[in-house]
Order: structure tokens, then sequence, then C-alpha cells
């Protein structure tokens, strides 16, 4: 399996000079908006540059370009969805509440987007369906319709979905948006809170959230240390052809603590260096 994204970063889609400003920001996944991000009266012009972008976008563009459609039980959903389903390496649904609006979806792979009380009740049958590739929550929306202002109250749903996602088999959920562009101290610390719970990377809305999330879900250099050394004890257990490990302060391990220390020394070298900062012919930073 590809290593999960860690960095996911919307840009509103009538605002097509930012495009090439979001693949250059790093992050592994660069979403294009369609929904919530334009105004009713611009939605046409960023489907057209949605479209327009992911045309003439290289195959090296060392991001994936995924695309925020409308909600698919309308008429503009399935307009975008017809569009640029077939040119986006993932497509996004906002606001799926049941499984009925994902019959009509084909193409590109789906990541269904838990908005509302409604969807996080569905969550296991949304996360089941064959056609999703991946479930996250909008917590702005969740927390308007049930107005939350607690983050405790809101990991009680982060942990339903989460929950879901992994009894379904698909990829670690990533956190919400962190609305507050200047606030590095607070988004830190609600990553490392969404971290605890299982959540895995997030989603930015600004190319100067990228680094700081990064940092949040890199291992500390004490974990990597521990982490490193249970994998050097499995590996010399398994060279004695010794099925337990025991770690040189007497504390023994298994295949599932193993696995995911591995996962801790390999994320911790995935995040070590700075993210990739592709050239994208289509950014034109005087523009
Ligand atoms: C939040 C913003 C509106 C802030 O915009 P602005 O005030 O113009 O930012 P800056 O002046 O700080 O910009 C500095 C430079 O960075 C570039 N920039 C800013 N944002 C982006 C971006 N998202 N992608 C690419 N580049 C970006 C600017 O162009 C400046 O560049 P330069 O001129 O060269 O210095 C804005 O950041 C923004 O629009 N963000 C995205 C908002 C969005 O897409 N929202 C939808 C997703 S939120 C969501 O999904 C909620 C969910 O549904 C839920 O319910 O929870
Ligand atoms: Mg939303």
């Amino acid at each position: 399996m590809n290593a999960p994204p860690v960095t996911w970063l919307y840009v509103p889609g009538d605002r097509p000079e930012r495009f090439g400003k979001a693949v250059a920001s790093g992050a592994d996944v660069v979403i294009i908006d369609l929904e919530d991000a334009v105004a009713p009266v611009r939605k046409d012009e960023a489907r057209r540059n949605a479209v327009a972008y992911l045309r003439a976008r290289p195959e090296s563009l060392g991001c994936q370009v995924h695309v925020r459609v409308n909600d698919p039980a309308t008429a503009r959903g399935r307009d975008d969805l017809a569009a640029v389903g077939e040119l986006a390496d993932a497509v996004r649904l906002p606001k799926v509440e049941s499984t009925a609006v994902l019959e009509a979806v084909a193409g590109a792979p789906a990541y269904a987007l838990l908005e509302s009380a409604a969807g996080i009740v569905a969550a296991h049958e949304i996360a089941a369906h064959p056609t999703v590739a991946g479930v996250a929550l909008g917590e702005q929306d969740l927390a308007a319709e049930l107005s939350i202002t607690d983050e405790q109250a809101m990991n009680h749903l982060r942990l339903q979905v989460v929950l879901a996602a992994a009894a379904a088999g698909l990829p670690p959920v990533p956190m919400s948006v962190y609305p507050d562009v200047k606030d590095e101290a607070g988004l830190l610390a609600s990553c490392r809170t969404g971290r605890a719970l299982g959540l895995f990377g997030r989603t930015a809305i600004h190319p100067r959230q990228i680094p700081v999330i990064r940092r949040a879900f890199r291992p500390g250099e004490e974990e990597t240390a521990r982490a490193a050394e249970i994998v050097a004890a499995a590996e010399e257990a398994e060279r004695a052809g010794v099925g337990a490990v025991a770690l040189p302060d007497g504390r023994f391990v298994d295949a599932p603590i193993v696995a995911r220390a591995r996962r801790t020394v390999a994320l911790a070298h995935r995040l070590a260096d700075p993210p990739h900062h592709p050239t994208d012919p289509q950014h034109h930073p005087t523009t």
C-alpha cells in the first residue's frame, strides 16, 4: 500500500492563480474546491478552471490533485462529477449522509466527507461502500449543526469516524481544517490531539499550515529511537530463529507492536526532510 498522505491543501476553484502555489506548498494532496469556498455566482467558472488545470497538468507534478465537487445529490454536483471525474486523481463528496448518493459516482476514487449528524450515524455503512476510497470529517459543518464549541465533544465524533474507516479497511482518517491560519501553536496542539485519537495527517486551508502539520505528525526523537530499538530486536530475533522478542530492558514485544514500530520509523524518515516543492509550469509567481 502507498503511504497515506500527511498534508492536504484546499484551494478555491475560483482562484486559479493559486493552484500552482498550492502545488508548490509541498502538500501531498491539493484539493481544488468547487463547493463552500466558491460563491454561487462563480461556480461555473470554478469548474472550468479545475478542468483546464487538470487537463494541462504535467504527469510529474509531485502531488495528487483532488476536486471537491458540489453535493452529488444536486444537478450541479452531478455536472461537477461528469466534468472532473475522469481527470482528477480523486473526488471529494461533501455532506454524504447515506450510501444512496454514492451509487451514481463513477470514475475517480471518491472520498466521502461526513459533516452532519446523519453522516456520522451512517459512517460505517458509508465507509464500507465499494465506491469509497476514504472518509473524513467536515468539522466546521458538524460544529455548526450540533452547536459544538468544545474539542473534547468533537473527539467523540472523530473516534466514530476513525473506527468506521478502520473497520472498512480504509486508509487512516485525516483531520479536518483548522480555521485560524495564524494560530500555529493551536494548530500544532490540535494535530497532536488528533494523532493520539488515531487520526493521521490533516487538511489545510493555507500553505503556511503545511510545515506545521508535518511537524505535528512526525514522530519525536525519543519515540523514533524506541521504535528503532524494537525493530532491531525483532530483526535480531528473526535472524536467530526466535519467535519471542525481548528488548534490552527485558520487556517483551509482540507482532503488532513490531509492525507499529516499523511504521513509526518509516514515517520519521518520510517526514524528516522538508516537503518536496515541485516546479509547476502552471505556477506563475507574478500573477
Ligand atoms: C484563508 C484564505 C482566504 C486566506 O487568504 P489570504 O488572506 O489572501 O492569504 P494570504 O494573504 O496570507 O496569502 C499569502 C500567500 O499564500 C497564497 N495562498 C493563500 N492561501 C492559499 C491556498 N489555499 N492555496 C494556495 N495558495 C494560497 C496567496 O496566494 C499568497 O501568495 P503570494 O501572493 O504569492 O504571497 C485562503 O488561504 C483560502 O482561500 N484558503 C482556502 C479556503 C478553502 O478552500 N476553504 C474550503 C475548505 S474548508 C472546509 O472544507 C471546511 C469543511 O467543509 C468543514 O465543514 O469542516
Ligand atoms: Mg463543510
